[in-house]
């Protein structure tokens, strides 16, 4: 069991941000080949991404690349060097129908079978930035077995819906909460996309506060400085964990008594009770406990 609460984008074209980032202390790395590289950077970016993957060091950080989108010609040269280095998956931008995961789909199975990885191995990650791609959040999140998260992508959306990001999100908050509901009709992981002012961290503090409560698994992150602030809005605080504990050892002893609903502070712990709770020790890394 991991947590994915932080993956923290690496421009693909910066050996000292590839190489030192996963000592920030992110759940997660995305070694990007789109939009924080230039157009005539994309060809000597994926060389040097294919090669840190394959000589760098990374700890315990999930490992995704972002390639360049399926309506470019660069997308399928990005999967060939990438996807035999052995990565955790890939990251599709401006994802706009179960089309382009199936498109992608293919042409993975093609490349893990050549470089003999078992066929399947390499998850996607769908980012849906257009008002197509989220309004086809569900389809796009079902297209294959391979795509474990999807999320929006707020720069790129606020353009597509013709507004801006404020500070409040209200323009995002449509999207979000279709995002989340897409993601857990089909059983997979909610992102959300970036906050894109890396000094601000009280606005981080309310927008991570906002999408955690909207149900979000996690957040991109541009800069190492928003790691910590992001772990500590999802870390639970300490009475909401002993209430947790209370309420599993409840559960449990009730199940050992064959007895059916019990009470814990005055209140009935019943089965979503529980499966909160269950939730909330595993957001705290408890994962012992919840075996
Ligand atoms: C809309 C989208 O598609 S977002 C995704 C694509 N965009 C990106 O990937 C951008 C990622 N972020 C960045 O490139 C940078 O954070 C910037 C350009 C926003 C700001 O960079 P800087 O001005 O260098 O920030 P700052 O001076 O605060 O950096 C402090 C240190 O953190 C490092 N750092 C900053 N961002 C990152 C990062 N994303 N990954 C790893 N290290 C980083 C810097 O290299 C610097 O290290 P140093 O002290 O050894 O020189
Ligand atoms: O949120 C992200 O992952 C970044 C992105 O591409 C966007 O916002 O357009
Ligand atoms: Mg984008």
């Amino acid at each position: 069991m991991k947590l994915r609460r932080t993956m923290l984008y690496l421009p693909g074209n910066n050996p000292n941000m590839l190489l030192r980032g996963w000592l920030f202390g992110s759940d997660g790395l995305i070694l990007d080949l789109e939009d924080a590289v230039a157009v005539h950077e994309k060809d000597s970016a994926r060389i040097l991404v294919s090669r840190i993957l394959k000589e760098g060091e990374f700890g315990d950080c999930d490992v995704t690349v972002r390639i360049n989108g399926v309506d470019t010609d660069l997308w399928e040269k990005d999967l060939e060097a990438v996807v035999p280095c052995g990565i955790d998956g890939i990251r599709v931008p401006k994802v706009e129908g179960p089309e382009t995961v199936r498109a992608v789909d293919e042409a993975l199975n093609r490349i893990e079978k050549e470089a003999g990885i078992a066929v399947g191995t390499t998850k996607i990650c769908c980012l849906l930035e257009t008002a197509q791609g989220i309004w086809n959040a569900y389809d796009v999140a079902k297209a294959s077995p391979r795509v474990d998260a999807i999320c929006p992508g707020g720069e790129d959306l606020t353009a597509d819906l013709r507004t801006q990001r404020s500070v409040e999100g209200t323009e995002l908050e449509g999207p979000r909460r279709r995002v989340v509901l897409a993601a857990r009709a089909a059983g997979i992981d909610a992102f959300d996309t970036v906050f894109p002012r890396i000094n601000d961290d009280e606005g981080l503090v309310k927008e991570t506060t906002f999408i955690k409560q909207l149900g979000f698994d996690g957040k991109s992150v541009i800069h190492p400085r928003q790691i910590s602030v992001i772990h500590s809005v999802f870390m639970p605080t300490e009475k909401e964990i002993d209430r947790a504990r209370r309420i599993v050892a409840a559960a449990k002893e009730a199940s050992e008594r064959g007895l059916g609903a019990v009470s814990v502070d005055g209140r009935m712990v019943d089965a979503p009770v529980v499966k909160r709770a269950v939730f909330t020790l595993t957001r705290a890394g408890l994962f012992e406990e919840v075996q």
